[in-house]
C-alpha cells in the first residue's frame, strides 16, 4: 500500500491526479531551518522527516511505502514558508512582487529498507503588484497555509508572468518526479 504522509489537501488531490492509489497519514513535523542550513538541504530534511515519521506508522505493514514531500519559496538566501498571518503575508508578497524567485519542492519515498528522493525546482516571475493588489489579495484568505503566501492554482494565478519549471511541483508535489521516483526510477 502507498501512503502519503501530508495534511495538504493540494498534494493528495495531485497524487490523485495521476491515478496513484494511496492513504493518507497525518503527520507534523516541526519547519524550523538550522541556522547555515542551505535552503535544498532544509526542504528536503522536512520532507525525509515527514515521510520517515509517517513510515513509523505503518512500517508493520509488509509493502508499505511512505511518500512526504515539502515546497518552500525562495528568494535570494531566503526562506518563505507559510505566512503566520496576514501581515506576514503581505510582507511575502511585498518582496516577490516584480522579482524573480525559486520554488523548491522534494519528495522522498520511504519503504522497508530503502530511501530514495526526488527534487523540482522551478523559476517563478511576479508581476508588480500595488498595494491594492497584495491587499485584496490577503483579505481573500487564498495566502494561508501556503509557502511564499501565494497559490498558483488560485487567484495567484493572475500575478504569475512566467514559470519554468513544474507548475505541479509549484503546487506541492512534483506529479512527473513523483511518478518516476515510484517506479523506481
Ligand atoms: C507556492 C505554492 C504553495 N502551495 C502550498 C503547497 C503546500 O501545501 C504548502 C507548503 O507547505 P508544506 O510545509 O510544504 O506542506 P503543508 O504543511 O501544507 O502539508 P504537509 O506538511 O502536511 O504535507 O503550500 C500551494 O498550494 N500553491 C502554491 O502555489
Amino acid at each position: 500500500m502507498l501512503y502519503l504522509a501530508s495534511q495538504s489537501p493540494r498534494r493528495r488531490e495531485l497524487l490523485g491526479q495521476i491515478g496513484e492509489d494511496h492513504r493518507t497519514l497525518d503527520v507534523d513535523v516541526e519547519e524550523i531551518r538550522q541556522p547555515g542550513e542551505a535552503a535544498k538541504a532544509y526542504v528536503s530534511r522536512v520532507a525525509r522527516d515527514k515521510a520517515r515519521a509517517g513510515f513509523a506508522r505503518v512500517a508493520g505493514e509488509a509493502g508499505a511505502r511512505v511518500l512526504g514531500a515539502d515546497t518552500e519559496v525562495i528568494l535570494g538566501d531566503e526562506v518563505f514558508g507559510k505566512p503566520r498571518d496576514h501581515d506576514d503575508a503581505v510582507a511575502m508578497l511585498r518582496r516577490l512582487a516584480g522579482q524573480e524567485h525559486r520554488v523548491l519542492s522534494v519528495v522522498w519515498l520511504v519503504e522497508q529498507g530503502a530511501e530514495r528522493c526526488a527534487v523540482s525546482e522551478s523559476t517563478v516571475r511576479f508581476a508588480r503588484l500595488s498595494e491594492a493588489a497584495i491587499g485584496a489579495y490577503v483579505a481573500s484568505g487564498e495566502c494561508m497555509g501556503k509557502a511564499g503566501a501565494y497559490a498558483i492554482q488560485g487567484r495567484a494565478a493572475t500575478f504569475i508572468e512566467h514559470l519554468a519549471g513544474s507548475y505541479s511541483g509549484v503546487m506541492g508535489l512534483p506529479l512527473y518526479e513523483t511518478s518516476q521516483l515510484l517506479q523506481g526510477q
